[in-house]
């Protein structure tokens, strides 16, 4: 039920912006929530005005409750600045008239100024100034006076405005505290999101350089402390500038991009791969033999050999590639030596004709 009401509200928060990563989210998904709180509001002072008989409140609530769901509607539109501007003029304009003419001061009804106040300070931009300030300051003015006038209230009795009162201060802590955990959860999502994007190799969707010789200290250090063996791969595309040079550099950007997701597929899933550099991975096999590491490479290289590489003229490219392979021995003491000792591998893979693995060191 609970997880029912909080899907829907997601929803509703991300009408129009789902899948947005741009700079303002945070503050269009307080626009949207504002909207959300203001109309549940409005909803509820109208049935309250019906009830009471009092049809003219009743009639301006509804102005109010249409401009509402107007400047929602703008807001999951496109026309997300008139929705940010529309919902503090409307608040503002409800929230003065009804404690003039309904609730009275005594009833702190006014202290709702707060949640435009803030609204003002998070949800327009540095280059908005103009904008934020009116609205900072109109809401702090317009608190003094319904704060200083003494207005009695009419038609409504001192217990009713302690209740009103007492409302007023939940609602307000529930839209500080919302809009905060909005605030929050959008900067860390934000920062997973960039995060990802500071680990990943655009072309190929793997691992970056950056990213891949971090998982190698862990996964070294990790093997070291447990006494588990870890093998590394180094695998090199075979000559690809022949490729760049015959076919094309999109070509070979195409054939990168492919052979990376054929290698992906075929390392087990508690391996590491990633992008090392130009045409040149590193596959890092955690508690595993040489042999066995051996038997993941070839299985490697055969499916990168049998696959097909097909330009959008339909031109067929053949690819292989050369692998050095090297693991964990007492003597060392860094993984950067593993490293080296992978890369001469390769060397050798190389000159011995390419499209074959070698592996460097032995037990
Ligand atoms: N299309 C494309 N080419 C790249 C990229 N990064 C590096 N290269 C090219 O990869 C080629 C690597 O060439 P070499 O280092 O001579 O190696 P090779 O031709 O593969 O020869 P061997 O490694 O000896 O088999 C260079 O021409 C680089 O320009 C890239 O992201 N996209």
């Amino acid at each position: 039920m609970f997880n029912t009401i909080k899907k829907l509200i997601d929803k509703l928060l991300n009408l129009g912006f789902a899948d947005d990563f741009g700079n303002d989210l945070n503050q269009k998904h307080v626009v949207s929530f504002s909207y959300l709180a203001f109309c549940s509001g409005c909803l509820i002072v109208l049935f309250l005005f019906v009830f009471f008989q009092m049809f003219f409140l009743a009639s301006f609530s509804f102005v109010c409750l249409s401009l509402g769901l107007l400047g929602w509607r703008y807001s999951y539109s496109g026309y997300y600045e008139r929705a940010q501007v529309l919902m503090p003029i409307v608040s503002s304009v409800q929230v003065f008239v009804l404690s003039f003419f309904y609730f009275g001061d005594s009833s702190d009804f006014h202290w709702l100024f707060v949640n435009v106040l803030i609204y003002g300070v998070i949800v327009f931009r540095a280059d908005q100034r103009f904008i934020k300030h009116s609205v900072v300051i109109s809401s702090v003015v317009l608190f003094l006076i319904c704060e200083f006038l003494t207005i009695e209230g009419l038609h409504i009795t001192a217990e009713s405005q302690n209740v009103v009162a007492v409302t007023v201060f939940l609602f307000v802590s529930f839209y500080v505290a919302v809009v905060i955990n909005l605030v929050i959860s959008r900067l860390k999502s934000v920062n997973s999101h960039l995060r990802t994007l500071a680990e990943m190799d655009e072309l190929t969707g793997l691992s970056n350089r950056r990213k891949v010789l971090a998982d190698a200290v862990n996964i070294f250090a990790d093997s070291v402390i447990n006494g588990l063996s870890c093998v590394f791969a180094i695998i090199d595309l075979d000559h690809f500038k022949k490729i760049n040079d015959t076919y094309g550099h999109e070509a070979g950007d195409l054939a990168l991009s492919q052979i990376a997701k054929v290698m992906s597929s075929a390392i087990r899933p508690q391996d590491e791969i990633g992008r090392y550099g130009g045409e040149e991975f590193i596959v890092i096999m955690r508690d595993i033999n040489l042999n066995q590491a051996e038997v993941v490479v070839e299985n490697i290289r055969k499916s990168v050999e049998e696959m097909l590489v097909e330009t959008e003229q339909g031109v067929v490219i053949p690819v292989t590639i050369s692998a050095g392979l090297a693991a964990i021995t007492p003597d060392v003491s860094r993984y950067e030596e593993i490293l080296a000792q992978a890369d001469k591998g390769l060397y050798s893979a190389k000159r011995n004709g390419r499209n074959r693995i070698f592996i460097q060191s032995e037990y």
